[in-house]
């Protein structure tokens, strides 16, 4: 049975990036740059003022307060209309390009305008060349990367592109995921369960998820536990670049899943790995075909199937979306009580990380009842990682998976 870190290395070498397309950058939120973006100009593109002031000659000021004559006012988006010259200064505003012979700019606050005079303007105090001003290419020079591929897409970069790249965004094409939830026992939200039946929560929840990851997904629905109605699923789900299948992954008598994958070309990869919730895990991909599915069976159980999709499922999407890779564990949680994990396989458990102001981030598991218990992770933010029969106790560091 393979560890979740030989799992993960199989999940992302089988995953190839998508194609690239051109899109509009606010239609790229939470999607991969597939190419560095490179800055076409140098920023700002001229000496800019960065205070309200006046724009003047810092040699003038060597002997403390002075004089100046005002000559020009230069306000965001103008000109200067003469050059500065030694004795003289331009009344400028923030954003505003520096005129030509000014070196420097000084406050308004640290000025004073002649009452007698609104021409001139006394400088209170000497003056640091350079002062409150941003040279020109200062920010960012032409060629220069600003965001390398393989980054998310934020707000900030919506913002950066609009400046750089027109608002566009070259990005790889978000991922398809089929969703299929097999079993004679599932019916959906607005069915009253009968006897021995229950509600399908894994489809909308793993529908959510993938959406959530940038996916767009094919709800295929419920699908009975006979070969046909499987096939058929199967068969659609295939057009997709990712299926999802929820259940009969296990050793039932009617989990007959993999022998369906394996009649449409589908080959195996691993089956189980060694993690709780979740060992049932298949993954498989399409072989033979210009556009390979990978296919995950994710375990039935309701917990199973989330701490799969969030440990693999999703790993898969970012490799398929190129995003630059990053471990889903993250480390530095300090444990609030005891744990012991008894069992012989390492535990992903449901707990609730929380940073208090001023402390570092500490965890603490939840009274999480099993693989059935999806209620309890409605109090969780994360999945703190316990080796397998080990002690662990209150104050240690342990490594968490957010969800
Ligand atoms: N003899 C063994 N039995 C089981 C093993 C094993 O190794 N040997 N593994 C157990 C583990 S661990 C898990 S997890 C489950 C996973 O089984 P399957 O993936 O085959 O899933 P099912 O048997 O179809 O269902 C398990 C459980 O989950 C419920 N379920 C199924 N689909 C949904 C859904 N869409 N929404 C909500 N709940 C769902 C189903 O009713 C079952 O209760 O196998 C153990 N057995
Ligand atoms: O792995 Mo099962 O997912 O323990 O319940």
């Amino acid at each position: 049975m393979l560890s979740v870190t030989e799992a993960l290395k199989e999940v992302s070498r089988h995953a190839s990036r998508l194609t690239t397309q051109e899109c509009p950058a606010m239609e790229a939120m939470g999607m991969a740059l597939a190419e560095d973006l490179i800055s076409p100009v140098e920023s700002p593109a001229f000496d800019k003022a960065m205070m309200d002031g006046f724009a003047l000659i810092a040699a003038d000021t060597d002997s403390g307060s002075v004089n100046l004559e005002v000559v020009d006012e230069i306000t965001a988006g103008k000109t200067a209309s003469e050059a500065i010259e030694p004795g003289k200064a331009a009344r400028i505003m923030t954003g505003a390009p520096m005129p030509p012979g000014a070196d420097s700019v000084v406050m308004v606050e640290d000025t004073q305008i002649d009452s007698e005079n609104v021409n001139r303007v006394q400088i209170l105090h000497q003056v640091k060349q350079g002062s409150h001003v941003l040279k020109q290419g200062g920010l960012l020079t032409k060629g220069q990367v600003v965001i390398p591929a393989g980054s998310v897409i934020r707000p900030v970069e919506v913002g950066i592109l609009a400046d750089l790249a027109g608002g566009k965004a070259i990005v790889r094409r978000r991922p398809t995921v089929a969703i299929i939830s097999t079993g004679d026992e599932l019916v959906g939200p607005n069915i009253e369960p009968g006897p021995g039946q229950i509600r399908n929560t894994n489809g909308p929840m793993l529908q959510a998820m993938a959406t959530e990851s940038g996916a767009i997904v094919k709800q295929l629905g419920i699908v009975r536990d006979n070969r046909d109605d499987l096939a058929a699923a199967i068969t659609e789900g295939l057009q997709a670049d990712v299926l999802l299948i929820s259940g009969g992954m296990s050793v039932g008598v009617k989990d007959f899943g993999p022998q369906l994958l394996a009649e449409q070309g589908v080959e195996k990869i691993f089956h189980k790995v060694q993690l709780k919730p979740g060992k049932p895990l298949w993954f498989g991909q399409q072989i033979d075909t210009d556009t390979p599915t990978l296919v995950f069976g994710l375990p039935g159980n309701p917990v199973s199937s989330l701490v799969c999709y969030h440990l693999f499922v999703r790993s898969a999407l970012n490799e398929l979306m190129g995003r630059s890779y990053e471990s889903p564990f993250v480390p530095g949680f300090l444990l609030t009580r005891d744990f012991f994990n008894p069992g012989n396989r390492p535990v992903f458990f449901p707990a609730f990380a929380s940073r208090k102001d001023g402390g570092g981030a500490t965890i603490s598991p939840l009274n999480w009842k099993g693989s059935a218990d999806l209620a309890t992770l409605a109090k969780a933010n994360a999945l703190a990682y316990f080796e397998a029969n080990s002690q662990y106790e209150a104050g240690q560091f342990v490594s968490a998976v957010m969800v």
